[in-house]
C-alpha cells in the first residue's frame, strides 16, 4: 500500500478500542474461558498468549463470532459484538486470518486477494455478468487496491502466480493480504508466523508492524513464537487453563512469576 486510499486512513483514525469483559465459554462441563477481561487500545498490537489448551483459539473464535460466549461481553467501540454472526462482525471492520491456510489452491494471488474485497463490492453479480461499465470500473478499482496491498505485504511480483504454488511463508502473507483487503479496523491474526522459516518470520513481523504503524489498524495476535510476541506486542494478555493470569507490557508479563510457572509447567519457553 504505497498510497493507501483516503477511506482506509480515515477508518484507521477512527479505530475504537476492543473491550472484552468477563468472557466465559463452557463446552459441556469444560470451562475453556473463565471470566477473561482485557482491552485492546486503538492502533496497538495486543498479544494473547498461553500454553496449549489455555483458551486462545476459543477467545479468537468468540471475537470473530464463530463461538458464542456463555457469559460476558465483547464491545468494539459502541458496537456489541457478542452474539453477532461472523459476517456482521466482519461488516463492522473486524477481519481474521486462520491458523491453517484457507486459500483456494488454484486461484492466483490477485484473485485470492480479490476475495477479501467481496464485502466492499457494490456491483451485483447481474451487472458484473452483463459486463456493465459500472461493474468494470468497480473491478478495476478493486484490482488497483489489491495491487497496493500486494505491494505492502511484499507480494507484488507474485500477483499472477497460483497462490497454492507459493512457498508456505508467502501463502500465509496472501492470507494476511486477503484480510487487509477487507479494509479492517481490527485484525485478528491466529499464529501468523507458525511454520515459517526465520527469514519469513522476520518479514511477516515487519509487515504486521507496518499494518499498525502505517495504517493504524489494531491487531490481536495469538502466537506461540515468543520472540515475535515480545518484539511486536504493545500489550500482552496471558491465559492459562482459561483464566487470565497476567496482563501488561511484554517486559512486565515476561518477569511475572505466574507466567513463568505456567510455561515451565508445560515445558515450553516463556
Ligand atoms: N469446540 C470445542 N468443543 C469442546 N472443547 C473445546 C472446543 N474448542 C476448544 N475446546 C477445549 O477448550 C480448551 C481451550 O482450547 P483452545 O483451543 O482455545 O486453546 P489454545 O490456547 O488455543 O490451545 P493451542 O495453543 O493448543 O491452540 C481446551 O481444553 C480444548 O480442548
Amino acid at each position: 500500500m504505497t498510497t493507501p486510499d483516503t477511506a482506509a486512513v480515515d477508518d484507521a483514525a477512527s479505530t475504537p478500542a476492543l473491550t472484552v469483559s468477563g468472557l466465559t465459554v463452557r463446552f459441556a462441563g469444560l470451562t475453556a474461558l473463565d471470566d477473561v477481561s482485557f482491552t485492546v487500545a486503538p492502533g496497538s498490537v495486543h498479544a494473547v498468549i498461553g500454553p496449549n489448551g489455555a483458551g486462545k483459539s476459543t477467545c479468537f473464535n468468540v471475537l470473530s463470532g464463530v463461538y458464542r460466549a456463555t457469559a460476558g461481553t465483547v464491545h468494539f467501540g459502541d458496537s456489541e459484538l457478542t452474539g453477532l454472526p461472523p459476517h456482521r462482525i466482519a461488516a463492522l471492520g473486524v477481519a481474521r486470518t486462520f491458523q491453517n491456510l484457507a486459500l483456494p489452491p488454484h486461484a492466483t494471488v490477485a484473485d485470492s486477494l480479490l476475495l477479501g474485497r467481496h464485502r466492499l463490492t457494490r456491483a451485483g453479480f447481474l451487472s458484473a455478468g452483463l459486463r456493465l461499465p459500472s461493474a468494470a470500473r468497480e473491478e478495476r478499482r478493486h484490482r488497483e487496491r489489491v495491487g497496493e496491498i500486494a505491494e505492502f505485504v511484499g507480494l507484488a511480483a507474485d500477483l499472477g502466480r497460483p497462490a497454492g504454488a507459493l512457498p508456505y511463508g508467502k501463502q500465509k502473507l496472501v492470507e494476511l493480504g486477503r484480510a487487509l483487503c477487507m479494509e479492517p479496523r481490527l485484525l485478528l491474526l491466529d499464529e501468523p508466523v507458525a511454520g515459517m522459516t526465520a527469514d519469513e518470520r522476520q518479514q511477516t513481523a515487519a509487515v504486521i508492524a507496518g499494518v499498525r504503524d502505517g495504517l493504524g489498524i489494531s491487531i490481536v495476535l495469538v502466537e506461540h513464537d515468543m520472540g515475535v510476541v515480545m518484539r511486536l506486542a504493545d500489550a500482552v494478555t496471558v491465559l492459562d487453563f482459561g483464566r487470565r493470569i497476567a496482563d501488561g507490557t511484554p517486559a512486565q508479563v515476561q518477569s511475572d512469576p505466574a507466567v513463568v510457572r505456567a510455561y515451565l509447567g508445560t515445558g515450553a519457553q516463556a
